[in-house]
């Protein structure tokens, strides 16, 4: 664990702020639908799959077939299909876990009449946090406070790294609603919804632009589930969340873009079949 030292739990739990990153927000009019963005400019950014074929290293079949895919940030998208169409293999090329075959994925800016502006640039890794299907399996730390700042620099840092880092925790742990949990808890010992909770605050102290999240709501129980869709619905309002599911009513309400993912990797967009 690292040994960045911080501020105590009591300390780090003391702000009632309600807002995730503590940005503004604006409402405006993006191309598909009214999509929230935090620049008082109309410019916006979308995140882009062009052309994206995947074949697994020493094997002879295509995972994914020419796969596009565009979401404006600030928005949710959808992806649902068939059990082994290809969903999780995308996610695992978007977070960057694996490269392309062919195609590329990156970030596209546009201005306010919807033309590129800028040169694409490539999507960073570091700039996308991926949440596993059944993420609690992947805990290692004793503690909730070890569990979140898991891989933080081990080398002491100035005031400066420290006080971002303390306010990073903080601000992770009170937009995912953990603020009643002590941070001295045993991560395995949390109730089903309070580990995803968890989970998703590993990837938001990461500060990313995109959350990939696969099945968020699997293996829940009915009120962990509603939690956890409420809880996706905030954090839309501050980040690009890409989900896959096969949850579609229970998360229906906050989706803006859906795909259908077929059998042999082949992805379209098309309304939830609901
Ligand atoms: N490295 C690999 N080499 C060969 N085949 C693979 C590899 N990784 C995944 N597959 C296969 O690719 C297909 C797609 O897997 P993937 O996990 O992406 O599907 P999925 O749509 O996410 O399924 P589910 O909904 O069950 O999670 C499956 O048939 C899987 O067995």
């Amino acid at each position: 664990m690292g040994s960045v030292p911080l501020p105590s739990s009591s300390l780090l739990i003391s702000s009632s702020s309600s807002s995730i990153f503590g940005r503004s927000s604006s409402t405006i009019s993006y191309p598909h639908r009214r999509f929230r963005k935090v620049d008082v400019s109309c410019d916006y950014s979308c995140f882009e799959i062009r052309d994206v074929s995947y074949r697994p290293p020493g094997t002879k079949i295509d995972l994914l077939s020419q796969v596009n895919l565009s979401i404006p940030e600030k928005s949710f998208g959808l992806i649902f299909g068939r059990s082994g169409s290809g969903k999780t293999t995308l996610l695992q090329l978007i977070a960057g876990l694996s490269k392309p075959t062919s195609g590329s994925i990156y970030v596209q800016r546009y201005g306010d009449d919807d033309q590129q502006i800028k040169s694409p640039e490539p999507l960073q890794p570091e700039r996308v946090g991926i949440v596993f299907q059944f993420p609690e399996r992947y805990f290692v730390a004793d503690t909730v406070l070890d569990e979140v700042t898991f891989g933080w620099p081990r080398q002491k840092g100035g005031l400066q790294l420290r006080e971002l880092l303390a306010s990073r925790l903080q601000k992770a742990i009170m937009s995912v609603g953990l603020t009643g949990i002590s941070l001295d808890k045993d991560p395995h010992s949390l109730s089903g919804g309070y580990k995803r909770r968890l989970a998703l605050a590993i990837q938001l102290v990461q500060t990313p632009d995109l959350l990939i999240l696969d099945e968020p709501l699997a293996g829940l129980d009915w009120k962990a589930r509603a939690d956890v869709a409420k809880l996706l619905k905030d954090l839309k309002k501050e980040l690009t969340l890409l989900v896959v599911s096969h949850d579609l009513k229970e998360l229906a309400s906050l989706v803006d873009q859906s795909w259908r993912m077929e059998m042999g990797g082949a992805l379209k967009k098309e309304p939830l079949p609901i």
